[in-house]
């Protein structure tokens, strides 16, 4: 038993039909997947149950921020897959040279990359509205507040040394320039490559404005994130899927993680614990209460083994659990239209634009320093 893994749950997916083992194992020859925010919670869960898949060839990489915790992610995976080719990679998604390093790296070691999750993501300076909480929970909201969080949450956003708001810039940006960078690994004659978004049931059109992508102004940033990634994946999905590039959309559920216990800082990481029961009891109305991070991570895995061509460009795939704890993936269809999506990627092309002269002037500032 790994520390991954969970007892007493039943996993069941609804994969199509079952594959023999052999062909499993050619189809999958050296299939290169990279996921972001590796070293703790969804991501690393996502790349545990990858490898115990059992798949021939598989290579992993592990992109973190830090490379301390990244090598304890390495090491815990390889104390259940001694055999594993895991491989670290240092990338931080808020900053545009570490991003743009990064990919210069991949497209060294790797000549084709077939999986990119885009997971790595923040909230921070949660502030929960325990006011909003009460009064949710004698309404008729009280369901979509548990199930989204939706109405309670706020964050305080900072900025980055690259001057954007660190929410878009760590969850969206930073992966849209990863993603602009390793095109000529993602897009290959022949062969299909995949991009998995870990979104949220966060995401919520009244958080975003076309005006303030970077949602400068409001208090609502990692939903306003969450809803532009839902808004990129499609027009990803617009422009890519000719080249053979697929994008996917994912909502782990409620899972415990870092992210989640900084919501409430003050409670301790038992208190969590003690509260579970309580979560397991609001479960049976909720199926969005996964919880674990191994439940969490079900629809990223289930997408996974999906042929892309099957899949819903306007659909969410949700990580689900049952008041009896099977694990299950279903779509949701996203409330997000072809013009928005289309119109959030113009701009976020302007801004790359931006930010690659901005480098530049630096580089060559720093080449030449008396120059004015
Ligand atoms: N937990 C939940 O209930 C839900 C989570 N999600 C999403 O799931 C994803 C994973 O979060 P979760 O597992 O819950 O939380 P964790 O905090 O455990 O994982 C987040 C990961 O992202 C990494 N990360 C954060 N900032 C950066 C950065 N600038 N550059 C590179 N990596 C970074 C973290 O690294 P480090 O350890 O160095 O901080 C960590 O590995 C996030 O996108 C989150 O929004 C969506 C819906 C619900
Ligand atoms: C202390 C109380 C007894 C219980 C407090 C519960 C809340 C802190 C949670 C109830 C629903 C949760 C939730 C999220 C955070 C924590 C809650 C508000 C998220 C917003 C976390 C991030 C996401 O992306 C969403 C999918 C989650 C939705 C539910």
């Amino acid at each position: 038993m790994t520390p991954f893994h969970q007892t007493g749950y039943r996993t069941c997916c609804l994969e199509g039909k079952k594959r023999s083992g052999r062909r499993k194992k050619k189809e999958n020859m050296n299939t290169v997947v990279l996921v972001t925010g590796a070293n703790s919670g969804i991501g690393l869960v996502l790349c545990e149950r990858l490898l115990s898949q059992d798949l021939e060839g598989l290579q992993l990489c592990l992109a973190c921020r830090s490379m301390r915790r990244a090598q304890a992610a390495r090491s815990a995976l390889l104390a259940s897959h001694p055999a594993a080719q895991v491989a670290l990679l240092q990338v931080d998604t808020s900053s545009i040279s570490s991003v743009i390093a990064a990919a210069r790296e991949v497209k060294l070691r790797y000549n084709r990359l077939d999986y990119l999750y885009l997971n790595a993501g923040i909230m921070p300076n949660p502030q929960f509205d325990v006011k909003a909480f009460f009064k949710g929970l004698f309404s008729s909201r009280i369901v979509s507040m548990f199930a989204t969080g939706e109405g309670i949450l706020t964050q305080k956003d900072g900025v980055t040394p690259d001057g954007l708001q660190d929410v878009f810039a760590t969850n969206l940006f930073g992966h849209f320039l990863l993603i602009r960078e390793l095109e000529p690994v993602l897009c290959h004659a022949g062969r299909t490559s995949r991009l998995i978004w870990t979104s949220s049931s966060n995401a919520h059109r009244s958080a975003f404005d076309l005006d303030d992508v970077q949602h400068r102004r409001g208090a609502r940033p990692y939903s306003s994130s969450k809803y532009a990634s839902d808004l990129l994946s499609l027009a990803l999905n617009t422009r890519y899927n000719k080249q053979g590039l697929f994008s996917s959309v994912t909502c782990p559920g409620f899972v415990m993680t870092n992210l989640t216990y900084g919501i409430l800082p003050s409670f301790p990481a038992v208190l969590w614990t003690l509260l579970m029961p309580v979560f397991w009891l609001i479960r049976m109305f909720t199926n969005t209460f996964t919880l674990t991070p191994y439940n969490g991570a079900e629809a990223l895995l289930w997408l996974f083994k999906q042929k892309p061509e099957s899949l819903d460009p306007q659909a969410k795939y949700h990580s689900f659990t049952s008041g009896l704890g099977n694990n299950y993936t279903l779509p949701r269809k996203m409330d997000i239209d072809v013009e928005t999506s289309d119109a959030l990627f113009e701009k976020l092309l302007r801004l790359e634009r931006d930010v690659r002269e901005k480098l530049k002037e630096r580089a060559e500032e720093s080449q030449y320093p008396c120059r004015t």
